[in-house]
């Protein structure tokens, strides 16, 4: 995916998006040697990489830092998440954090939500930078909606939430993010917008696919939410590793001649 074009052809072509999460410069090129259609810097880096317990600690300034590590390591289309209330501050304050965070090599930002910062998503958009909208589960809410739930169980919500989407897509995003919403749901938002869903624990039906990076490469064991698929058992072997490593120090066995200069 070059550009925003490429999101919408895709949806046109009933061509699905993948796309995976990254925070650092080595993982980067590892995602840019694949075949994987985009990234997001996600504000998840302050639980994945700071060990935070919410997204609420994450920072512009922490987003900049890893967008920009990022980018020096792929050329793909990459998304950074807006942290938590840098555009509930009105406009002004918005486009400061946004200028911070494009100024990393970002295409586009991502924000939760849209009730009270239409303008600000507006103003965004008219300034040339493409937005992508986040709703569902909106991690950033976490203390109001009272822990990591699928949102939109009942019709009243569910209704809300293909409003929310219509408003988005009306308010010019290029894309958006469902986060843990039942599929039917997800479907029905899909089949009424002309812009791609991509999804994360939303089911088969959306456009395309999100998933945090470290989760699909199963570097956490304990956490094990239902929408959450691992494609490697990731800590088992690097635990492996460095257990291999200790073992031939200890041993004498590394460095062996061959890792020695004579
Ligand atoms: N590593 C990581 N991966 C993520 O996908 C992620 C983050 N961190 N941090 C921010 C949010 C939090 N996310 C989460 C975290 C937990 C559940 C979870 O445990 N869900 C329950 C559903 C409970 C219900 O039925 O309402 C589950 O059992 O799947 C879901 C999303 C998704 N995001
Ligand atoms: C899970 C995705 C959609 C996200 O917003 C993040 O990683 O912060
Ligand atoms: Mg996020």
């Amino acid at each position: 995916m070059d550009s925003i074009y490429d999101f919408g052809k895709a949806k046109q072509k009933n061509r699905k998006i993948s796309m995976v999460t990254c925070y650092d410069f080595w993982s980067a090129k590892i995602i840019d040697a694949s075949q994987i259609d985009c990234v997001l810097v996600g504000d998840s880096l302050a639980m994945v990489m700071h060990g935070f317990e919410s997204t609420l600690h994450a920072t512009t300034e922490m987003m900049a830092l890893h967008a920009s590590a990022v980018c020096r390591g792929t050329s793909k289309f990459v998304v950074v998440d807006m942290p938590f209330l840098s555009y509930r501050k009105g406009v002004a304050q918005a486009i400061d954090h946004v200028q911070t965070l494009m100024h990393s090599g970002a295409k586009a930002i991502k924000l939760e939500g849209v009730t009270g910062h239409e303008d600000v998503i507006q103003h965004i958009v008219h300034s040339g930078v493409p937005v992508m909208g986040h709703i569902g589960l909106t991690p950033q809410s976490i203390h109001q909606i009272g822990g990591f739930r699928v949102q939109g169980k009942n019709e009243e919500s569910a209704k809300i939430l293909l409003q929310e989407a219509q408003t988005l897509e009306e308010l010019g995003c290029f894309a958006i993010v469902l986060e843990c919403v039942p599929s039917h749901v997800a479907d029905e938002i899909t089949k009424k917008l002309q812009i791609p869903t991509i999804g994360i624990g939303a089911g088969i039906e959306t456009d395309g696919q999100v998933l945090v990076l470290q989760d699909l490469l199963g570097m956490d064991d304990q956490f094990r939410p239902k929408f959450l698929k691992h494609y490697l058992a990731g800590k088992t072997h690097l635990s492996s590793a460095l257990n291999q490593f200790d073992t031939e120090v200890k041993e004498r066995i590394f460095p062996s001649k061959k890792e020695s200069y004579s």
